[in-house]
């Protein structure tokens, strides 16, 4: 099959290469043009505008949009529409808010186009295991994406689906992150109490290795925490800083919304929250009223 793809970072340029590896026509846009060149020296072709993305593909077009949530989304749909005709789709694989992906899919359809959304998990291992893919949309277009849907998945009938309609596979995956932020925060925790236990003289990466093998909390997040241990077993040169791309805190608004009790996706978000402000004024503010009731001591700076 023929697949444009639009954003050649590290997912959409690994995709590109597992679709290209399988036999796919890709051709790729990006505002890089390392990016462009990259994906044209792999036996793909990389054009430098949305005009010669277009140009290169067959009737109807399928364009998978892989670029940040929110503007750029929208502001590259407005940029293609005018290039593209009736019975084109356009694919939003990006971690997109489900109410944005509805809100597209609703001005595109009567227009003539079709337009999925595909919530994409597998970060930069998806090139060799494949990703998860979390799909919404109208049943027919998802069906005639089916060729590429099979190739990028982690097996031909395994590791994605359409799970519901338009919205759907933006809202699983913004659930999906929601989680992964629980387990990260619990495997954080777990591993600082053992830190901290410094009369047993715990080796972190040893018990990482044997929690890989047959307990019960083992994963792939785990696989992945062990191998970070090993490079780096303090973590030396890091910041205690983490980001948040969006997905954990639409999660616990949804959660509010539904009346759905989630405090442990909840207190993950904060303490992401937390980790970006040093020195805060909450805690100055506690430590100043205990000084006020109690005359108890307050340390300066
Ligand atoms: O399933 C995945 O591959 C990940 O969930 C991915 O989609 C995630 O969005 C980013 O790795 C960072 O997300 P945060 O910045 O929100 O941690």
């Amino acid at each position: 099959m023929e697949l444009g793809i639009i954003g050649l970072g590290k997912m959409g340029g690994n995709m590109a290469e597992r679709l290209r590896r399988a036999g796919h026509k890709v051709v790729g846009f990006d505002f890089s043009k390392e990016a462009t060149a990259k994906l044209t020296a792999a036996g793909s072709l990389g054009v430098d505008s949305l005009e010669d993305l277009v140009a290169n593909l067959s009737a109807p077009r399928a364009i998978w949009i892989m670029v940040p949530s929110g503007d750029p989304v929208d502001q590259t749909i407005a940029k293609l529409k005018p290039l593209m005709q009736k019975g084109d789709i356009f694919i939003d694989g990006g971690n997109s808010n489900y109410k944005d992906t509805q809100r597209r899919h609703d001005e595109l359809v009567p227009e003539g186009f079709g337009f999925v959304d595909c919530g994409t998990s597998g970060g930069i291992w998806g090139i060799s295991e494949g990703y998860s893919m979390m799909i919404g949309g109208d049943k027919e277009v998802v069906e005639s994406l089916r060729p590429i849907f099979e190739t990028l998945a982690p097996g031909k009938d395994e590791g994605w689906g359409r799970v519901g309609p338009s919205g759907a596979g933006h809202f699983v995956k913004m659930v999906h992150n929601g989680i992964e932020y629980g387990l990260m925060q619990a495997y954080a925790e777990g591993f600082s109490i053992l830190k901290a236990k410094k009369v047993l003289d715990l080796d972190l990466l040893q018990i990482a290795s044997i929690w890989q093998k047959g307990s019960v909390v083992r994963s792939w997040l785990l696989d992945l925490t062990t191998d970070a241990l090993r490079k780096n077993i303090n973590l030396d040169g890091l910041e205690a800083f983490v980001p948040d791309s969006g997905e954990g805190r639409w999660t616990v608004f949804e959660a509010i919304d539904l009346n759905v009790s989630a405090p442990v996706i909840t207190e993950s978000l904060l303490r992401r929250v937390r980790s970006r402000e040093e020195n805060n004024f909450t805690d100055r503010m506690l430590a100043v009223m205990r000084n006020e009731f109690g005359g108890h001591a307050v340390k300066k700076s």
